[in-house]
């Protein structure tokens, strides 16, 4: 019998807050995978924060059985795809293991920068795309312009674009039959040697490493002896099954299905998404070209407040690494913060989600140090290394060239916000690619960006300045030289690493001052001067003082006793000479974080 011919994988892709989970969770419901009683919204999107912020993080896959109009059973495979540009290789992977894909456009909204992005990438992977125009139960929705955007900007044809609505369900079974229709069948010889590809993967405290793969050709079982392409490695397969959502064990898998597998495998680097699973008797000769390993891009330092809780924050950074091939750290002291971590991050987003998770599911009361992107350094004697803390950099007599990562980054816009969007992308040192008209309101302008530049605040000055019209994708394209100096910050002469900064040459001056008098501003006045310094090498660009409070030591001496007067004062001076020789200046923290945030403002 030809399992393959009833079999349809296929992904939901769509710019954020389109509609994706909420479609998800209908098709759900009408194949009767998730009953009344377990029933609540967006049911993919496992972990809380994912929940409550409405994005999806981890792909997560689910086989659906599905009675279509022609009688005949199918096996639906619905792999959801993480909708966010931080994600954009998890997405792609997922994508690999599909002959389809569901392309949800919200048409009170139209087509966004990442519907565009998504739907290439489906492209790439040779999909069939089936346009879904949702939301089409609020007023403000207007299918017809929306179904032509579409046709212009993608070249789908789309004129019986399905027309639904996921919060209420209406012409969703029919989204169901277009997937039978017209994804095609995979296909596949089950008799060839084992090729699957593995396109999630995560860690499961009970099982260890769970692997969710797509199988191309050949045919897997329990208690084989799997091979991992890249490493070599073998493991014997102890549970292989599908999520349902719930997971339900199956004996075997063959070829275009998609399942999961555990097998003893302890490390997420065990299993890479990308590589290719085989059978360790007879491999495949022709495995996937490859699996690109996901490096960070954005860095913080991650401190905790309290001293003591150094060993509990390790703890909880190696849980959550567990889980996130794309996350890493390492150790770092600094002298004002302490014992900490150099944390690295896809990007913001990824940043942002992993502070929040520390401090929500691991109680972690952190300080962050200011964002950085990773400069490509190349040494006086042509060594050329990649640093990702500012603090690291060389001594500049040592630096021949300084080299800061670039963004590709593509806005669409209502025509009415260009000229913000070109102002702000000028201000951000942007380069200017393109400009073109979509529709005849819609404009899609293209432009190149210092990744630095876009890592403070451009998505929310972005939205700012478009009203909230504005959507935007990027990837990271090369390195690029620039004018870049490093910036320190000075306490009564002692250098504050971890407020160190490399700054492009035009903005330190700025910069330095916003950061010094920030920190004039929150450091409270002592007894003693406190002298605020930005500077670039020995060269002082910035100063900020606060002078000392001065102690009325006289207060108690009535009359006209000049002399003690004076041998008091006197006594004062010397006092405060000597707390100023040991340069430990209080800083509260509240300073840190003022001065860390100085750029956002
Ligand atoms: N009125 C209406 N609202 C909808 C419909 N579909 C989704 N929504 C709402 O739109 C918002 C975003 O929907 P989600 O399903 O979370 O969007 P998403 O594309 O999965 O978003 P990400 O997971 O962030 O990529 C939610 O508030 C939904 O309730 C619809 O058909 N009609």
């Amino acid at each position: 019998m030809n399992r393959t011919k009833h079999i349809r994988n296929f992904s939901i892709i769509a710019h954020i807050d389109h509609g994706k989970s909420t479609l998800a969770d209908r098709i759900l419901e009408i194949t009767g995978a998730v009953s009344e009683r377990e029933k609540r919204d967006q049911y993919l999107d496992k972990m809380e924060l994912e929940r409550e912020r409405g994005i999806t993080i981890k792909s997560q896959t689910v086989r659906l059985p599905y009675t279509a109009a022609n009688g005949e059973t199918y096996e639906l495979n619905l792999i959801d795809t993480p909708g966010h540009v931080d994600f954009s290789y998890e997405v792609s992977r997922s994508l690999a293991a599909c002959e389809g894909a569901l392309l949800v456009v919200d048409a009170t909204q139209g087509v966004e920068a990442q519907t565009l992005a998504n739907v290439f990438m489906a492209l790439d992977h040779d999909l069939e795309i089936i346009p879904v125009l949702n939301k089409i139960d609020l007023p403000s929705s207007h299918t017809e312009e929306v179904a032509q955007e579409i046709e212009e900007i993608i070249g789908l044809d789309c004129t019986d674009a399905l027309q639904v609505s996921a919060k209420t369900g209406l012409n969703v079974e029919k989204v169901l039959e277009a997937i039978v229709q017209q994804v095609p069948a995979p296909s596949g010889d089950p008799d060839a040697p084992l090729k699957a590809l593995i396109f999630d993967s995560w860690y499961d405290s009970y099982r260890g490493v769970v692997v969710l793969f797509r199988i191309l050709e050949g045919t897997i079982r329990k208690g084989d002896k799997i091979k991992i392409n890249s490493t070599g490695r073998e493991f014997d397969v102890t549970s292989l099954g599908a999520f349902t959502p719930e997971p339900v064990q199956y004996k075997e898998f063959g070829p275009g299905e998609v399942g999961f597998l555990c097998a003893n495998m302890k490390e997420l680097s065990d299993a890479p998404v990308g590589d290719t699973v085989t059978l360790a008797k007879n491999p495949t000769q022709d495995p996937f070209p490859g699996f690109q390993e996901v490096k960070p891009m954005v860095f913080c330092g991650l401190y905790p407040v309290e001293p003591a809780e150094y060993e509990p924050l390790k703890t909880a950074l190696e849980k959550l690494q567990l889980n996130d091939a794309a996350f890493h750290f390492e150790p770092e002291t600094s002298q004002a913060l302490g014992f900490g971590f150099r944390a690295g991050f896809l990007g913001l987003l990824h940043m942002e989600i992993i502070q929040e998770r520390l401090e929500r599911e691991f109680n972690a009361k952190l300080i962050a140090t200011a964002p950085s992107v990773a400069y490509q350094v190349t040494n006086t004697d042509g060594v050329v290394s990649i640093i990702d803390n500012p603090s690291k950099l060389p001594e500049i007599q040592e630096i021949a060239s300084l080299a800061e990562p670039y963004v590709r980054m593509e806005i669409h816009v209502p025509n009415d916000y260009v000229g913000a969007v070109l102002k702000l992308c000028e201000e951000k040192r942007g380069i200017q690619q393109d400009m073109k008209y979509l529709t005849s309101t819609r404009v899609m302008i293209t432009y190149e960006l210092p990744f630095a530049e876009i890592v403070f605040d451009f998505f929310d000055k972005l939205k700012s300045v478009t009203r909230g019209y504005a959507s935007m994708d990027y990837e990271v394209i090369d390195f690029r030289e620039s004018d870049l100096v490093k910036l320190d910050m000075l306490i009564n002469g002692d250098v504050i690493d971890a407020l160190a900064v490399i700054v492009h040459r035009e903005r330190a001056t700025r910069y330095g001052r916003a950061v010094a008098l920030k920190l004039k501003r929150s450091i409270p006045r002592q007894l003693y001067e406190v002298v605020v310094q930005a500077a670039i090498g020995s060269r002082i660009i910035a100063r900020e003082r606060n002078a000392p409070l001065r102690k009325n030591v006289t207060a108690k001496c009535y009359g006209g006793d000049i002399s003690r007067k004076r041998k008091l004062l006197e006594k004062q001076k010397a006092g405060k000479k000597r707390m100023k020789k040991m340069g430990s200046v209080e800083i509260p923290q509240e300073a840190f974080l003022a001065a860390l945030k100085a750029e956002a403002d």
